[in-house]
């Protein structure tokens, strides 16, 4: 089932390559966004799986930081947010509501406050409900963007249509200023108002879709690559192709929410909804290094990794596979050392490379 709207097929997306002469990437590797503020969202109530709220904690103690730190990011962390339930809020087939409103606004605060230190904002979650809050914060603090949503699932649910009344497959419903009038009022929700268009969204790596989603996908003509895209053109081409679509003039910050279940199920076997035929660890990469290639990669999502689901080794392979997701993201995917810190190398790194009869003509 081929997703893409047929209108993009025949346009000039398929040239998007083309825009990177080999001068601009070489520009745009040197340039990184080397201060990241990171935000972790133990959020697990979009869904009804225990576990997920402690993916911050898992990558903390793997030792993200500290390892982002010394690929010579500035990293400031801003901790994990807290936040205290509102009661009595309910709204029909829309699971815990109280938590969901509390929390996302937190996390929209959080967001605002990182990107006008000048920081990227990275957010680990949590399940992918944290998108709300994240993505709320992102326009506020920079108006219209631009949003990759990476994902086996098109999360655009409304509490009418959703097969669970979990959140977590509701937020880009909850986003999109031309589903508004799909939505009953949500008490506790005030602050969130959609203010993205879907010209601004597109969707990489679905393959499990629900209908109702599905019906919406094709009446507002959303940009959505599946699986099957991704095999015809490539993933490079894919990413380039949405990211024209979502952002024609190469001006709008960008935000990629990277659901960890994008990925196959057996690269990232720690989530509450696998799906399998999804994308490679390298594929998923291949995302990460083009959207930071476009400068403009402002705010980075990860989430939906539950430490608690699968054996160790699982647990390993999942929080690995995270890992590189969020090292391109920052810029570090292509090489250990970032080209700013080319000058740091030993003088005989050179030497050896240039003498090497592998690189010698
Ligand atoms: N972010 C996710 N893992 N979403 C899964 C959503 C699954 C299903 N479509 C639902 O609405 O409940």
């Amino acid at each position: 089932m081929c997703i893409i709207p047929q209108v993009m097929l025949k346009s000039s997306c398929l040239k998007t390559c083309s825009r990177f002469s080999s001068n601009r990437v070489l520009m745009n590797l040197r340039r990184s966004h080397n201060k990241v503020g990171v935000l972790g969202v133990p959020f697990d109530k979009g869904q009804l799986k225990g576990g997920v709220g402690s993916g911050p904690e898992a990558f903390r103690k793997l030792g993200l930081i500290e390892e982002l730190r010394g690929l010579g990011c500035d990293v400031k962390d801003f901790g994990d947010v807290r936040y205290e339930q509102i009661e009595g809020l309910t709204v029909k087939n829309m699971t815990a509501l109280g938590h969901v409103a509390a929390c996302q606004k937190e996390v929209s605060d959080s967001v605002v406050r990182i990107l006008n230190e000048g920081r990227m904002c990275l957010t680990i979650g949590g399940d992918h409900t944290c998108g709300i809050g994240t993505i709320d914060g992102h326009v506020k603090a920079k108006g219209n963007i631009a949003l990759l949503w990476v994902d086996a699932h098109a999360d655009l649910n409304t509490n009418a249509t959703s097969p669970t009344g979990n959140v977590h497959g509701m937020p880009v419903a909850l986003l999109a200023k031309e589903l508004s009038d799909y939505w009953p009022y949500l008490p506790g929700m005030d602050w969130q108002q959609p203010r993205l268009s879907i010209r601004n969204i597109a969707y990489i790596g679905l393959r499990d879709i629900d209908s109702y989603e599905r019906l919406v996908i094709d009446k507002f003509a959303i940009t959505a690559f599946g699986m099957e895209d991704i095999e015809r053109y490539g993933i490079i081409e894919v990413t380039n192709m949405a990211l024209r679509r979502i952002d024609p003039n190469d001006s709008l910050p960008l935000h990629v929410s990277f659901d960890i279940d994008s990925l196959d199920a057996l690269e990232a076997p720690c989530t509450g909804t696998p799906v399998r035929g999804g994308l490679t660890l390298r594929e998923g990469i291949q995302i990460m290094e083009e959207s930071y290639r476009t400068q403009r990669l402002s705010a980075v999502d990860l989430v939906e990794v539950n430490p608690r689901l699968g054996s160790p080794a699982d647990v390993r392979i999942t929080l690995e596979a995270a890992k590189h997701i969020i090292r391109a993201a920052v810029g570090y995917s292509r090489r250990g050392h970032s080209p700013e810190n080319v000058s740091d190398l030993p003088q005989q790194t050179f030497h050896n490379i240039s003498t090497s009869p592998h690189n010698s003509k």
